[in-house]
Formats: C-alpha cells, structure tokens, sequence
C-alpha cells in the first residue's frame, strides 16, 4: 500500500527542517490556483512530489482547475467519444501513416510497449504548424500541420483551444520545477523557445482484464493527462503500483526522461501503466498531453545550485531515519 505518513525534508536557510506529512494513499495533491498566485509555495510542494523518497511516486494530482479547461475537458471527451465510434474505414482516412509528421489515427495493435500490443486506439495532435524540412536535423520532420478528421467537426477548434491552453500550463509547470530545483523561475525556459508537444485522444476498448499499456516511463519534460475513469497506475518507490484515481477538475502529473537527466535522477521519470477497462463499462478514454522541449535542444545535466543530496530531501548524514 502507499505510506499513510511520509517524511519530508524541506531546505530552509541553510538547514533540513523535517516534518512527517499526512499521505490519504492517493496522489499529492496541488492546487492550480496556487500555481498562479504564490508560485514560490507550489514550487516548494512540486518538490516534495517530484523527489522519489519515502514511498513518493514521484507525481501528482493539479486540481482545481478552471472552468474553461474543465469543459474543454468534457467536450473533448465527447469529441473523442463520436470519433472513434466510427467504423474503422472513416477512422483510417486520417491514419498517422498518411501523415509525414506521424499524426493521425493508430488503430488498436499499431503501438507496443517492451514487445506488448497496446490495447488501445488512439488520434495523435501536435502544435499547429507550417511543414519544416530544415537542414541538420531529421527530427525537424516531426513538425508540421495535424490532419483533422471532418467528423466531429467541433474537434479542430477544441483541440486547438486545448492545446494553447496546456501549453500555457506546461510553460507555469515549467517555472515552478525551475524554482523548486533552486534556479530562477525563467531558468529552464531557454529549453521550451519552440516546444515539442504531444496531444492525443486515446480510447481502451473493453476487456476481460489485462494490459491497455505496458510499465514504461514518458521520455518527454512532463505529460499532463486528463481521464475519465480508473486504469492508470504508477510504481512509487517500495515496487508498489498506486492507482491514479480519477479526481473531478483535476490533471494527473508525471516527470519524463527528460527530468530525470537534467537533474542527474533527483527527479525521476515515473514508470506506469494502464490496466484494460473491464467488461461491463464502456471503456475508458484519456487525454494526455506530452510537454517537451524544443527538438534542437540539447540535454545534458544541470549544474544545480545545490547539492544533489539537499535536493533528493536527505541530508548527508540520514540522521533523520
Ligand atoms: O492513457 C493513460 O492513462 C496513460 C497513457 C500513457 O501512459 C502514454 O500514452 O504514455
Ligand atoms: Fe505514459
């Protein structure tokens, strides 16, 4: 089970404060209108979250979001809801084959994760854009424009909405991280001049049980997703999987591969899971959206402000065990 109580190490003025944080066994949860009015204080939350120790999952709940994201949301539920409803024929005239950028429709068993099908269809979104065939560089292929689908129609205005509105999101994610690892809020914005961002509606088809998608983590920055129903689970650090309940007016938050190297695995990547919806429903359906950097952008490790043993939340003598 996940920690009733776990112990957090907050850096104050030079000093390790220790204090013992009530755990309700779901995810931590941090408030959106936080992230907006006192980013110093989110900060300080998202690092708690963020530092796998303890027992953490190295994730989190955003709730509270506004209005015009939470009806964002349920449009594109139904949204995705009509679109894959289709017969397979009309789903296919926007295959992702179809698509030198890769976006488009991926039938159920296109993907796989370490060798196992994905029970899963899904449409792949990306940033708005003109073909780019730039020299020096054939990931540049990646951006371009999205291939709408004419049914439903609504679906191009909302995913577009959608997409300005998470970005906007992830650029305010981005500065607290930045903060919370004891650089300048704009310190890692250099990374994001020209984002590489992933947007998809994704539909698991009922089962009898089993894997929709294998333990894997998310090799971007951070990926926000939006859920209708149970099924994602995250590995926190005692081998345990956790249940990412789904929770009214709320993102679920997990760090990519990309966090991980940046802060040398202070912050690591989250591994999870999607069990397949069971029988008597009528599947589940999820949003996530993939928050990277620019694909020019080289990673390489910070050079962090402060040690990597302040900033895991242990102070060098583990005194506090
Ligand atoms: O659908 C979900 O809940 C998770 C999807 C996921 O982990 C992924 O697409 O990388
Ligand atoms: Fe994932």
């Amino acid at each position: 089970m996940f920690r009733v109580a776990r112990i957090e190490g907050l850096h104050r003025g030079g000093r390790f404060v220790w204090r013992r944080c009530h755990s309700t066994g779901a995810l931590p949860m941090l408030l959106h209108r936080q992230l907006y009015s006192d980013l110093e204080s989110f900060a300080g939350q998202l690092g708690n979250a963020c530092r796998v120790g303890d027992g953490g999952a190295g994730c989190f709940l955003l709730t509270g979001l506004p209005p015009t994201l939470c009806s964002l949301h349920e449009e594109l539920l139904k949204s995705a809801q009509q679109f894959f409803a289709q017969p397979a024929q009309a789903k296919e005239a926007v295959d992702y084959q179809r698509s030198p950028e890769f976006r488009g429709y991926m039938r159920q068993g296109a993907e796989n994760t370490a060798g196992s099908v994905d029970e899963r269809e899904q449409m792949e979104f990306g940033r708005e854009e003109a073909r780019h065939f730039r020299e020096g560089g054939l990931y540049q292929r990646l951006r371009g424009p999205n291939q709408w689908p004419s049914k439903p129609p609504h679906l191009k205005p909302l995913m577009l909405k959608w997409l300005q509105e998470m970005e906007e999101l992830s650029r305010q994610l981005t500065r607290a991280l930045s903060l919370s690892l004891g650089l300048t809020a704009t310190g890692l914005d250099g990374y994001f001049l020209e984002p590489h961002v992933q947007a998809k509606l994704v539909h698991y088809p009922p089962a009898e049980g089993g894997m929709g998608v294998g333990a894997h983590c998310d090799s971007g920055f951070l990926t926000l997703l939006w859920q209708d129903s149970e099924g994602l689970e995250f590995l926190d650090a005692n081998g345990q999987w956790i249940p990412a309940t789904p929770v009214p007016n709320s993102l679920v938050c997990n760090l990519g591969e990309v966090v991980q190297l940046l802060t040398a695995g202070v912050y690591p990547a989250t591994v999870h899971r999607v069990l397949q919806p069971k029988t008597a429903t009528a599947g589940r359906f999820s949003l996530p959206y993939f928050w990277n950097p620019s694909l020019d952008v080289e990673i390489q490790t910070l050079d962090l402000p402060q040690r990597p043993a302040e900033l895991s939340g242990r102070p060098s003598d583990q005194s506090h065990a």
